[in-house]
């Protein structure tokens, strides 16, 4: 499989709608990619609170409508990163777009852990419930393989990626905004995740600073055993990995640490 990550700078002086043509292009470049990814709310940037309300779109807005086209053009899966979405019946959420390579919407994903404790995400969007994956029948083995998605400070939550992993995920795709002060952390949790699930990870941030907050950089693709099969720098970057999906399966096969799961542990006596 081959899978194109694209790190954007997400910076004040680009306006949304430049941006959205901009990576329409980066995307369509990717043509002969299996799978692309995007970061995490790259419209506005992930920290630009002020602007989530402004450019909040419905699921079927301008980025659905761009990105749709975008992976029809090129014939790729593509994970389009995250929308603030507007929900005419309730309040915004932070939502995932995964496209197939007709251009139809194959998944949304609604973030389930919001970021900012008392502020920003945390107040202003609302929480996902449902996890979300994603089966892709053809590339990377001939059997295909199931995507797992999850958003940004879900990288946090190995819960979550349990859930997904029982799902049947084999790929786990994090789109990001990931801020550089805890950059260690978002390497350390990419890899952390991949051994413990016995799963590639593709970790998809943003470049630049918004919002006053220089962005981490850094998507990193890391395989089921834990090793980095890639990581871009700082910059803007197309950080590009061909990997064999069948690794999932021997990983788990050689090594059934999965197995030994006990399940139902519940809380420890005091
Ligand atoms: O967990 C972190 O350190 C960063 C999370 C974040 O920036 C986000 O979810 O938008």
């Amino acid at each position: 499989m081959r899978a194109s990550l694209i790190q954007i700078g997400v910076d004040e002086g680009e306006s949304v709608e430049s941006r959205r043509r901009r990576v329409a292009a980066l995307v369509r470049e990717q043509s002969g990619a299996d799978l692309v990814v995007l970061p995490e709310l790259w419209t506005t940037g992930a920290f630009a609170y002020e602007e989530f309300t402004a450019e909040a779109e419905p699921l079927e807005g301008p980025t659905y409508e761009v990105m749709a086209k975008a992976a029809s053009d090129a014939g790729v899966w593509l994970h389009a990163g995250s929308i603030p979405e507007r929900d005419p019946d309730g309040p915004l959420y932070n939502t995932s777009l995964v496209f197939s390579p007709s251009g139809e919407l194959a998944a949304a994903y609604r973030k389930i852990h919001r970021f900012g404790f008392d502020k920003g995400e945390a107040v202003l969007m609302g929480a996902g419930s449902e996890l979300v994956t994603v089966r892709l029948p053809g590339p990377g083995s001939e059997r295909g393989t199931t995507l797992g998605v999850a958003t940004c400070y879900d990288l946090r939550f190995p819960e979550l990626f349990r859930g997904l992993v029982d799902a049947g995920a084999e790929i786990l795709v994090v789109p990001a905004g990931w801020p550089e002060r805890r950059r260690s952390h978002w390497t350390l949790l990419a890899q952390a995740r991949a051994v413990e699930n016995q799963a590639f990870v593709l970790a998809c941030g943003t470049a630049g600073t918004h919002a006053g907050v220089p962005q981490a950089g850094h998507s990193i693709v890391v395989d089921p055993w834990g090793e980095v099969l890639g990581e871009a720098g700082a910059g803007e970057e197309v950080l590009t990995v061909e990997f064999d999906a069948e690794k999932v399966a021997t990983t788990r096969e050689q090594f059934p640490a999965l197995k030994d799961r006990v399940l139902g542990l519940g809380v420890p006596r005091r």
